[in-house]
């Protein structure tokens, strides 16, 4: 029979439960026991909300405490060895996750890093030389048990081994894929525990099947499917997040008995997959959108399927394009909406009722499905809301000129110095500070109304004038404000946005029990009135140093929201600039002299496949040049970046032609920056010279060697001093000691610079 599978479901509950429990654990209020207990209740609940939903094949092993690739690592046994004395089970699973720190003993956690192009962060599996495979599968087992006994026909998830492997490092220097067999091995015994409980089929995530492999790696998936087609189970083979491109044709004739595909991204590969797949395998066609909160056209998407259906037949498998991991549980928990909004979106559960829906459809014909029909073409209104002629208009006649700051870098640089008269090294930092309970709070109380806007903005204004003292005191030279007002860096801007909808229970996994709650973009986006402005002439008040103004940059705005599925990302991304541009203006106007313009998810945008590549870049550089080049030149403007690779895109980072870049770089031990050097990056960067993900604190020792080897790279002269990243998610101990090393270091190398002969100087500088 035709099959409504699922790929994945949210894990952290409706209300972040998940959240709550595991926090709960860290901090010593519930033991193992409860959080066990709360997490099978959690699975139980998903697996509810699915089977009401229509879900007839039900994915087991979705669920984390932390994270699903981190899951894998745990079941394969890829322990890094400084972990391997602790306790098996939570303690050394939470450890790799956030690092160890215990009666003295401190273990650094293991990197983390984006899931392809997603907000989710996945911990890297971290191999040694000879790494070897062991099987510790009980828990895994114990949950497929728990959703037998409960009536469900299971299909195990995992993470497939080509993948698991192109996402891991290797220490020291090797060939991955020498590992392959070993690790093919446990592969093919952990299929045999499924096996042994009667499951008759497992999804093996491959999403790296999607990306431009090199030759070997192509071989790989060969070799691992036909090893592992001795399996008693039967492997249904999933991929999504881009088209399988030039992979396909070795895709369609792997040895597997169902193959599932992503035609949501890529909706020109259905009729090649449908002409190629042997009619004998399953097809699981990926068509509701699991990246995007938008209701489907079901109408369209009967179409597209009846010829796949009369094709395959009951070997037609419909399924969401990805895990819907990456979106929020339930609309219906949200009752502030506009209604004119609400009917044009579906969270994971109404996406799964889609599903059924278009099976049915299938099944017995678009009569059966009147209704869902009718609620389709509802929410298809809603895509025509929010239309701005004004803001089209501005759009369309903005000149190539707007584009470009009116001074080159180095003209600006000297009248920037001599505005800002900073010292050699400057110090600053990313901009948040604690992200306090006291802060979340009392943002809680205004919510409730418990508290007036007076009232909240008196107290945001403490803590403003709390967080420059501490800066005073600390001696920085480029002050921010902390950054109190916001819940999220993209959020209280879309708040403040004609054109988006924010959400009250949108929640969604950004890593481990860290959340987000994406905007949606409905419509022309327009600014108002001042979003920041206000908060930085405040700030800038209470200091004679200068203060940083803060916004999100447009890229990293979208990115961060779930973006219109029927408008170019870049005009949405263009309009956005255009609102930013304005604030920067109004930012100057209230006496800022130093304009931060974040744009964090800039990498994560590029494009998977290297087709699409230049065209994202192309825009994404315009859209941030939209938003900072209006500026005048005596205004300096900074970009951030963190969370990834940037060696790959260093020429498009110095088009977006910032005075100023800071950029994590701490755990790659400044390595970046030769590819800055390589490349002769023209303007200044700041080099994060700390880990903030992690509570050590490091001493100015260190961060002297780290600037040592930065001034390898980059002339001093264009050289700052800042942690990786903003420090909401740190305690005030923690900051003020690690800060206070930061200052302590640039002082120090101040000093031993001006005591160089100047000859000598040069040479220190290159
Ligand atoms: N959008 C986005 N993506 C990003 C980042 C980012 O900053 N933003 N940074 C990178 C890492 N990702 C991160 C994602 C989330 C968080 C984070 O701290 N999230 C917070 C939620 C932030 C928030 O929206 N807070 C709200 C709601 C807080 C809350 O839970 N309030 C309580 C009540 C108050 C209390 O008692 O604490 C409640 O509603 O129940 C607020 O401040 O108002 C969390 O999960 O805890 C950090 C990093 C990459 N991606
Ligand atoms: C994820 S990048 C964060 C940048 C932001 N200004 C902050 O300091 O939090
Ligand atoms: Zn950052």
């Amino acid at each position: 029979m035709m099959s409504v599978h699922n790929l994945g479901f949210p894990r952290i509950g409706k209300q972040r439960e998940l959240k709550k429990h595991v926090e709960a654990f860290w901090r010593g209020d519930i033991n193992e026991q409860v959080l066990l207990a709360e997490g099978k209740n959690l699975r139980e609940q998903a697996w509810q909300q699915q089977a009401e939903a229509g879900v007839e094949l039900m994915p087991v092993g979705d669920f984390a405490w932390y994270d699903h690739v981190l899951n894998m690592s745990n079941w394969l046994g890829v322990i890094p060895q400084r972990f391997r004395h602790l306790p098996k089970g939570l303690t050394q699973y939470f450890a790799m996750a956030r690092g160890y720190q215990q009666q003295g003993e401190t273990l650094a956690a293991c990197k983390m890093t984006k899931w392809f192009d997603t907000n989710y962060h996945y911990i890297v599996p971290e191999f040694e030389k000879d790494q070897g495979f062991q099987l510790q599968v009980d828990d895994l087992l114990a949950q497929i048990k728990e959703a037998q006994q409960l009536g469900h026909q299971v299909k195990p998830v995992i993470v497939g081994p080509v993948s698991y492997l192109w996402l891991s490092e290797v220490t020291g220097h090797g060939d991955k894929l020498r590992l392959l067999p070993a690790l093919l091995e446990a592969y093919g015994q952990l299929l045999q525990h499924f096996a042994e409980l009667g499951i008759n089929w497992v999804q093996l995530d491959e999403p790296a099947l999607t990306l431009d492999l090199p030759v070997a790696w192509r071989q790989a998936y060969e070799q691992t499917y036909h090893h592992l087609q001795t399996a008693s189970v039967k492997i249904l083979l999933a991929t999504y997040f881009e088209g399988l491109g030039d992979n396909l044709t070795y895709a369609v004739n792997l040895p597997v008995a169902g193959l599932h595909i992503d035609v949501v991204r890529a909706p020109e590969q259905l009729i090649s997959v449908v002409d190629r797949l042997p009619r004998y395998k399953v097809l699981s066609v990926g068509i509701i959108n699991g990246r995007s909160v938008w209701r489907a056209d079901l109408r369209q998407l009967l179409q597209k399927l009846k010829p796949v259906y009369q094709a395959f037949g009951d070997n037609l498998w419909l399924a969401p394009s990805c895990s819907l991991l990456h979106v929020p549980v339930d609309l219906e928990l949200e009752t502030q909406l506009d209604t004119k909004v609400k009917p044009g979106l579906a969270f994971a559960i109404q996406k799964l009722h889609e599903l059924s829906a278009l099976a049915l459809g299938l099944r017995e014909g678009e009569a059966q499905i009147a209704d869902q029909l009718a609620i389709s073409d509802q929410g298809l209104q809603a895509r025509e809301l929010a239309v701005r002629p004004v803001v089209q208009k501005r759009l369309a006649a903005l000149t190539a000129q707007a584009e470009q700051r009116s001074q080159p870098y180095a003209e600006r640089a000297k009248v920037q110095r001599a505005v800002l008269q900073l010292p050699l090294l400057p110090t600053t930092t990313i901009g948040s500070f604690p992200q306090t309970s006291a802060i979340r709070q009392l943002r809680a109380k205004f919510r409730k109304g418990d508290i007036d806007l007076t009232q909240y903005h008196q107290s945001l204004q403490k803590e403003i004038q709390f967080v420059i003292q501490k800066q005073e005191a600390l001696d920085l030279d480029v002050l921010v404000h902390g950054e109190p007002e916001r819940t999220d860096m993209v959020e209280y801007f879309a708040e403040q946005l004609a054109g988006f909808v924010t959400t009250q229970y949108g929640w969604v996994q950004s890593y481990g029990s860290r959340c987000v709650r994406p905007p949606i973009v409905i419509g022309d986006v327009e600014r108002q009135q001042p979003m920041t402005a206000g908060w930085s002439a405040f700030a800038q008040s209470l200091s004679n140093k200068p203060v940083k103004g803060m916004l999100t940059g447009p890229v990293t705005i979208l990115q961060w929201s779930y973006p219109r599925d029927d408008v170019a990302p870049e005009v949405s991304a263009f309009q956005i600039a255009l609102a930013l541009r304005d604030e920067v203006a109004d930012l100057e106007k209230a006496g800022i002299h130093i304009v931060q313009i974040d744009e964090p998810a800039f990498r994560e945008g590029v494009p998977l496949q290297k087709a699409a590549q230049a065209h994202y870049l192309h825009w994404a550089t315009r859209a941030f040049r939209i938003a900072s080049a209006g500026a005048k030149p005596t205004t300096q403007t900074h970009t951030h970046m963190c969370y990834s690779d940037f060696n790959s895109i260093i020429e498009h980072i110095a088009a977006m032609d910032a005075d100023v870049i800071t950029i994590e770089s701490t755990r790659a031990k400044m390595q970046l920056l030769a590819a800055f050097e390589a490349f002769s990056y023209p303007n200044e960067i700041g080099p994060g010279v700390y880990d903030i993900h992690s509570p050590s604190v490091p001493t100015a020792d260190d961060i002297v060697k780290l600037l040592q080897a930065a001034m390898k790279y980059i002339p001093v002269e264009r050289l700052w001093v800042n942690p990786d990243c903003g420090l909401k998610t740190r305690n005030w101990e923690e900051c003020e000691l690690a800060l206070a090393a930061m200052v302590n270091a640039a002082k120090q190398l101040r000093q031993s610079i001006a005591s160089t002969p100047v000859g000598k100087q040069a040479e220190l500088a290159h």
